[in-house]
């Protein structure tokens, strides 16, 4: 094993880490917390923002595992719309484009929710921005009486708070919700030692520690997202959902992806 220069932080090769980490084969979720992309709602080359056709995929594959009984609250990001941080790169400022793409994942779960509905799953959304008429406001203990009476839970309009992000949403959610688990729906198939998009040869982790993607400023999910999930010992997955089956897999438990835990 190596150790980063005088930190005693192990530094693991993909390969290495795989074999030293605990196996994972039995994942085994009884209250998940699924991020959705809000990029993953659009069809590649298409100009419609949101593809019902891949949002009803999404959802025939979440009503499976939710069939089984697991119990299921979504956080759909807002990228396919709007990023507040690009607006505000071309000049406007940061605070309104981000309740600008906050709005944006409110669009996106009402066309998850709509979805699901039409296959007969009981949701409720509940926003964190309050607009009676559209949603739910965001109550923690009414989102989890939700849950336990078998409704998928969609949170809209991430934190509520500009500066923030839909991966941090999924972070802080996720623990007040007690999940077991935060799962990742992304474009990449897991966790590399850098960005797959741009190095072909990046090595991807079967498992992760929290320390060592902080350490190593993985890009895949924003720091503060990787660091309230360690404060909280929440397990992280991140997977592909450009398969046809993933999010069903990821849902009841089986080993794909990058698992990052304590
Ligand atoms: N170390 C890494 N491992 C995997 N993906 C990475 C890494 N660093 C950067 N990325 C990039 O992170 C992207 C996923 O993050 P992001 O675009 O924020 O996803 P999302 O829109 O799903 O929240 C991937 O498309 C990938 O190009
Ligand atoms: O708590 C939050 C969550 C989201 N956003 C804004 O909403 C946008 C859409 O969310 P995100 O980029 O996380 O969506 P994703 O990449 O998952 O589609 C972000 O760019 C931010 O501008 C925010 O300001 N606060």
């Amino acid at each position: 094993m190596i150790y980063l220069c005088n930190t005693g932080i192990p530094v693991f090769d993909g390969q290495n880490l795989a074999h030293t980490m605990p196996d994972d084969d039995k994942r085994k979720f009884k209250r998940v917390l699924l991020k959705l992309s809000g990029e993953a709602l659009r069809e590649v080359g298409s100009h419609d923002n949101i593809s019902p056709p891949i949002v009803e995929n999404i959802a025939h594959q979440i009503k499976a595992a939710h069939q089984n009984g697991l119990e299921i609250a979504l956080v759909v990001g807002g990228g396919n719309f709007w990023r507040g941080v690009t607006a505000s790169s071309r000049g406007m400022e940061r605070a309104t484009a981000d309740y600008m793409g906050m709005l944006a994942t409110v669009m996106n779960s009402l066309a998850v929710q709509s979805m699901l509905e039409a296959l007969d799953v009981p949701t409720r959304v509940q926003s964190a921005i309050k607009m009676d008429g559209v949603a739910e406001p965001f109550i923690r203990r009414r989102a989890m009486r939700h849950l336990e009476l078998g409704r998928v839970v969609i949170f809209a309009a991430g934190t509520g708070n500009p500066f923030f992000s839909t991966d941090t949403t999924a972070a802080l959610r996720a623990s007040e919700i007690a999940a077991d688990v935060v799962l990742k729906a992304t474009k990449v198939d897991g966790i590399y030692d850098s960005d797959p998009k741009k190095n072909p040869n990046a090595v991807r982790f079967d498992r992760l520690t929290f320390q060592e993607a902080l350490v190593r400023q993985l890009k895949v999910m924003d720091a503060t997202a990787f660091s309230l999930c360690q404060e909280n010992n929440m397990p992280i997955v991140v997977f592909s959902m450009n398969e046809p089956d993933t999010i069903r897999q990821a849902l009841i438990g089986e080993p794909i992806g990058t698992m990052v835990t304590a």
